[in-house]
């Protein structure tokens, strides 16, 4: 008889490897201390690759900085549940498959999910998804916040302003009994903040 080969559930795998959401508003850090995380521990950590409906630019591949998808097919997956969360932004839609985080649990690694507070929601409401552990960092203040945006000089005028107001937003939500974060970092002195979030992740004695 052939070897009988049997996929680990969904619930088997992501006990092993429990992904990690990190979310905070934009310009609090998250990728500054990822890319550090990632760079310690190259082999620890995967980044799952979200769907969207919007065209792929130069350079880009299908599979490898997203799953390109005609609408149809996007809301098919809705239908199907196949997300663990979604949105709309400026007309395209963007979402997190289970498919693309068990693939990074099947590999052995940790998905780490970074989020923003809509999908944060939703994964923390989702019916069937099992729950990962949530993290929030925080800028020290709003107006250090601001100095950050400016001096990272990758937006426009309206755009800060715009992502300063998004981070009010979400600094309440964080506060709030909704909240699902089993913990908040303040990302004021940045070693110190790296520190804090390895230790979350990985656990203290890593
Ligand atoms: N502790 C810190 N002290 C000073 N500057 C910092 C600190 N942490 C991050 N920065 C700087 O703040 C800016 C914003 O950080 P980063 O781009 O990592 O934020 P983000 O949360 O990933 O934002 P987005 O969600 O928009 O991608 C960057 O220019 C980064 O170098």
């Amino acid at each position: 008889m052939p070897p009988t080969t049997t996929t680990p559930s969904l619930q088997t795998l992501l006990h092993q490897n429990r992904p990690i959401v990190i979310s905070g508003p934009s310009g609090a850090g998250k990728s500054t201390i990822l890319s550090r995380l990632f760079a310690e521990y190259p082999d620890r950590f995967g980044f799952s690759i979200s769907h969207t409906t919007r065209s792929p630019r130069a350079g880009e591949r299908d599979g490898r900085e997203y799953h390109f998808v005609s609408v149809d097919e996007f809301k098919r997956l809705i239908d199907d549940q196949g997300f663990i969360e979604h949105a709309q932004f400026g007309g395209n839609y963007y979402g997190t498959s289970v498919q693309a985080v068990r693939e990074i649990a099947e590999k052995g690694r940790v998905c780490i999910l970074d989020i923003e507070m809509e999908g944060v929601k939703q994964v923390a409401n989702h019916p069937t998804f099992p729950q990962p552990r949530f993290l929030f960092l925080s800028p020290p203040s709003p107006e250090v916040l601001e100095q950050r945006l400016r001096a990272r000089a990758t937006d426009s005028e309206a755009a800060i302003l715009k992502r300063l107001n998004q981070a009010k937003v979400e600094m309440e939500f964080a506060r709030s009994k909704e909240a699902p974060h089993e913990k908040i970092v303040v990302n004021d002195d940045l070693e110190k903040a790296y520190q804090e979030v390895k230790e979350f992740i990985v656990g203290k004695d890593a």
